[in-house]
């Protein structure tokens, strides 16, 4: 039996329709399913474990990035296999894992059952699936998650965010320990510390991540003007920023990050705390359908 766990809130209701579609195929194939409709933050994740804990056949996340993060820290650890049927608004896991938009085929992929093992990560008490970041990027998903035009804007919520957060951002001095090697960079805008390539709505921030090589691979982008961080935002999204002097790129298994003054973290979108913070790999430590 496979259990959806489905987010009818997320992608401003777009959880309800997508449901609704995959609800219809369902029946009209019988396929017997069983599904849980999440009621709050965290909910997810409760459901996922018990799920887990029952043996089902898999657990499939009906949302967004912030669904799939909470499924995920769910089942992380077992051999419970998660299928995902992309709902939110970012859905930058999805684009990642060549998931399709389209409910029918995500779906169709699930019921293939082709199980995949794919990296996390440990993030200060909390399980990273596809990205995480702090600084400027964790603002970003700070205030889009706030903002009431998330549930209008779509994808391009994430760049008026991004707009709305660079006037008041001050970069500041950080320590970054990639295996035990120290870096101190000055002026530090954001390190983004990911097992897939996307985040915020389709930037290509790590362009050569691959979530099951064992590797967390870094970006970290520094020294550079408000004006100037500006003019490098839409390389990201082609990952033509990874050349430009002030970004340094470094892979490794355990990252540790300190900054002069605490900076805002996220994991798959979902606001995680302050600096300091550790994250370390989890090689193949999640079943992806
Ligand atoms: N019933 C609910 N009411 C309010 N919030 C909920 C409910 N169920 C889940 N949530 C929360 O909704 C938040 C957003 O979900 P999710 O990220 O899946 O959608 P999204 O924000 O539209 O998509 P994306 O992250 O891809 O932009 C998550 O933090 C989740 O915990």
């Amino acid at each position: 039996m496979r259990i959806f766990i489905v987010n009818r809130v997320s992608g401003n209701g777009r959880g309800r329709k997508v449901w609704a579609e995959v609800q219809r195929i369902l029946d009209g194939r019988q396929i017997p399913y069983r599904v849980k409709f999440t009621e709050r933050r965290g909910h997810a994740t409760e459901i996922a474990r018990c799920a887990a804990r029952a043996d089902v056949e898999a657990v499939v996340a009906v949302g967004g990035d912030g669904t799939l993060h909470e499924v995920g820290n769910g089942l992380v650890g077992t051999e419970t296999p998660m299928g995902y049927i992309p709902a939110g608004s970012g859905n930058d896991f999805a684009l990642a894992q060549s998931i399709p938009s389209d409910p029918n085929q995500a779906l169709e992929r699930i019921l293939k059952h082709r199980i995949h093992r794919v990296d996390t990560a440990d993030i200060d008490g909390r399980v990273m699936i596809g990205f995480s970041g702090i600084g400027f990027d964790a603002k970003v998903a700070e205030t889009v998650n706030r903002s009431p035009l998330k549930r209008w804007l779509g994808k391009s919520i994430y760049f008026f965010g991004a707009i709305q957060v660079l006037a008041g951002f001050r970069p500041t001095r950080v320590s970054l320990q990639v295996d035990g090697q120290c870096y101190k960079y000055e002026g530090v805008w954001l390190i983004a510390v990911t097992n897939t390539p996307y985040y915020g709505g389709g930037m290509n921030i790590c362009p050569q991540a691959v979530n099951d090589d064992g590797f967390l691979d870094v970006c970290c982008v520094k020294e550079v003007t408000h004006m100037q961080f500006l003019s490098v935002l839409p390389a990201v999204y082609h990952g033509g920023h990874v050349n430009h002097p002030g970004v340094r790129m470094h892979r490794g298994k355990r990252i540790t990050i300190q900054s002069d003054t605490p900076l805002v973290a996220h994991a798959d979108g979902e606001n995680l705390g302050n600096t300091p913070l550790s994250i370390q790999i989890r090689p193949k430590s999640l079943s992806l359908l």
